[in-house]
């Protein structure tokens, strides 16, 4: 299967999958495994990385030599506290670069605030970060971040932690179609026929948090996602049949049959 480059590092898998709303380290630990994902995303805000060495450190449950690890920054409302908590990740990861800026709008939607986003993506490219950017699914400011130097554009198939699926799968066509850097789609898969869709519309992969680790059974949603990630990858690379059309055509051959010239 071919991989996915970002940053100029490849992955093989297409997931992407944060590390919050578990149960406890151990669970998350088993479903990101099942989940196949090799990066991970760290609200830096919410999760002890190093920052209390007196509490239990997420990084020994996911080493980073096993995960790239993704810091974010949820939580945070404006762009200062957003590249503020980015410098202090890459002192807690050791000059690690590559990271997830997200700037939220409100409390209620966690809907991006773009004027922010914007002004802490320049920043942040001007210090040599690889930003990988939530965004609102708007192909003009999808562009605006790409042309800043984002590593990647992700924007939001529904608000975070909804679970409503994909509400406008024509922008992301028009943001996908646009791009020269990777299209992740973060935020509001539901179920694992979410994850396909966007893949079947040429996203170059998701990102999720909430599907997983609120399902029934997180480890079981996390393999399942796995899968709907390759399986619509796959469905996006054949190409499908051409034609959506309210009539019939039949499977088999209609030349040759007995009574027929
Ligand atoms: C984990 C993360 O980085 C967020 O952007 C968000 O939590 C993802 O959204 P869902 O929880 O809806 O998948």
């Amino acid at each position: 299967m071919e991989q996915l480059t970002i940053a100029g590092k490849t992955y093989r898998s297409r997931l992407i999958v944060g590390t919050g709303k578990y149960k406890d380290f151990a669970e998350t630990r088993q479903a990101i495994d099942a989940s196949g994902a090799e990066m991970v995303t760290v609200a830096i805000r919410r999760t002890n990385i190093g920052q209390d060495p007196n509490q239990p450190n997420l990084l020994d449950a996911l080493p980073p030599s096993q995960f790239t690890i993704l810091p974010n920054t949820a939580g945070c409302y404006t762009a200062d506290e957003a590249v503020r908590t980015l410098r202090l990740a890459r002192e807690l990861l050791d000059g690690h670069a590559l990271v997830k800026l997200e700037v939220l709008g409100d409390p209620t939607t966690l809907f991006p605030n773009m004027p922010e986003t914007l002004k802490a993506a320049e920043v942040l490219v001007k210090e040599g970060f690889q930003v990988m950017v939530y965004c609102a699914d708007d192909p003009i400011q999808a562009k605006m971040l790409e042309e800043i130097g984002c590593a990647a554009v992700m924007p939001l198939a529904s608000l975070i932690g909804s679970g409503m699926g994909i509400l406008n799968p024509w922008n992301l066509r028009l943001i996908i179609d646009n791009a020269k850097v990777p299209v992740i789609v973060d935020a509001g898969v539901g179920t694992a026929s979410d994850a396909a869709i966007a893949m079947e519309l040429g996203c170059d992969g998701v990102l999720m948090n909430t599907a997983i680790a609120h399902a029934g059974n997180p480890v079981l949603m996390a393999s399942a996602m796995n899968k709907a990630v390759q399986a619509g990858r796959e469905a996006f690379l054949a190409g499908r049949m051409p034609r959506k059309l309210y009539s019939a055509d039949p499977s088999s051959p209609t030349t040759g049959l007995i009574g027929k010239n």
